[in-house]
């Protein structure tokens, strides 16, 4: 399947996770040189939708154990519509975040309108806590919960639909919370761990990640945690994580993505210019991305 069409989705939202400048990760990326990436690579079609995300309030933050709630469930709300609309109009969205409660957005916005996709999680986390489990409170530590339905939080849509557990592949996990670690292990969430990686090679992984999510669905989605890299790579992330995926494991899974032809919708989110170095993490989103729509080598 050749990409012909993209809708890039800014969103400019940093109350999800607890440091400041997540929410100049959209603009950073544009700086880096998306959109020029994007045109050489043949796609035909790009439209760029901003999505006007509440900024921090003054005072305490909103809502009970989940940081922010309020602002979290404005941005989701604001983001559904956007990804709903350009997915009905052809459009491969590609949301530029922003912390990774963004995802909550793009699969409410992805399953209202095409039902439940497949999802490739790419993260040093796996973002599965509820309110209950959370140690932090953080909204960027819960989208995967969310959108399997159980979270506290529910969306404001009518439909309600959520992501499916048979459906859902987890890649580059090595920083797991007690009560995720319970979840995944109790409903058999498909989690290909950092271990796993160095044991089977990113191309088996990859593989199996394809077979479990990218079959028997209208859909797969990819949400890329920039920090699933190893922090020599992509310095500018909240939450950085050591013995992550390397420059080329990451290509690689990108590549093979690619490869696959299967992939309907892109995050990258978690890029926080204000503690990058020197725009590395940014213009290394910007070559994954090229990378997942099928940029090679030679
Ligand atoms: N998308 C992320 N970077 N998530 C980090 C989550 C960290 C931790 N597990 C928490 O829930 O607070
Ligand atoms: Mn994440
Ligand atoms: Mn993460």
């Amino acid at each position: 399947m050749r990409i012909k069409k993209v809708g890039l989705v800014c969103v400019p939202f940093g109350l999800g996770g607890a440091r400041e400048g997540a929410e100049l990760g959209p603009r950073s990326v544009m700086n880096a040189g998306i959109l020029k990436q994007l045109e050489s690579l043949g796609i035909e079609e790009i439209t760029v939708r901003d999505v006007l995300c509440p900024q921090r309030p003054t005072g305490l933050p909103s809502g009970g154990r989940m940081r922010y709630e309020i602002e979290v469930r404005r941005m989701s709300d604001l983001m559904c519509e956007q990804v709903a609309d350009l997915t009905a109009n052809g459009y491969m969205p590609i949301v530029l975040g922003g912390d990774h409660s963004v995802a909550i957005g793009s699969l409410s916005g992805i399953t209202e309108r095409d039902g439940s996709p497949g999802v490739i999680w790419i993260d040093a986390h796996s973002d599965l806590n509820t309110e209950a489990t959370s140690p932090s409170g953080n909204a960027h530590g819960m989208p995967l919960a969310v959108a399997l339905g159980k979270a506290q939080f529910k969306l404001s849509g009518a439909s309600g639909k959520s992501i499916r557990k048979e459906k859902l592949v987890l890649i580059a996990a090595r920083d797991l919370d007690p009560g995720e670690k319970e979840l995944i292990r109790a409903d058999g969430i498909a989690c290909f761990t950092m271990h796993d990686i160095d044991r089977l090679g990113m191309k088996t992984v990859m593989d199996r990640a394809l077979e479990i999510a990218g079959e028997g669905t209208a859909s797969l989605h990819v949400s890329l945690d920039m920090d699933s890299l190893d922090p020599s790579e992509a310095p500018g992330v909240g939450t950085p994580v050591p013995g992550g995926l390397s420059y080329r494991e990451a290509h690689l899974a990108m590549e093979l993505l690619a490869e696959s032809g299967k992939v309907t919708s892109l995050d990258i989110v978690e890029v926080n210019p204000t503690l990058d170095s020197g725009g590395r993490t940014a213009r290394l989103a910007v070559e994954l991305c090229a990378s997942l729509l099928g940029k090679t080598i030679l």
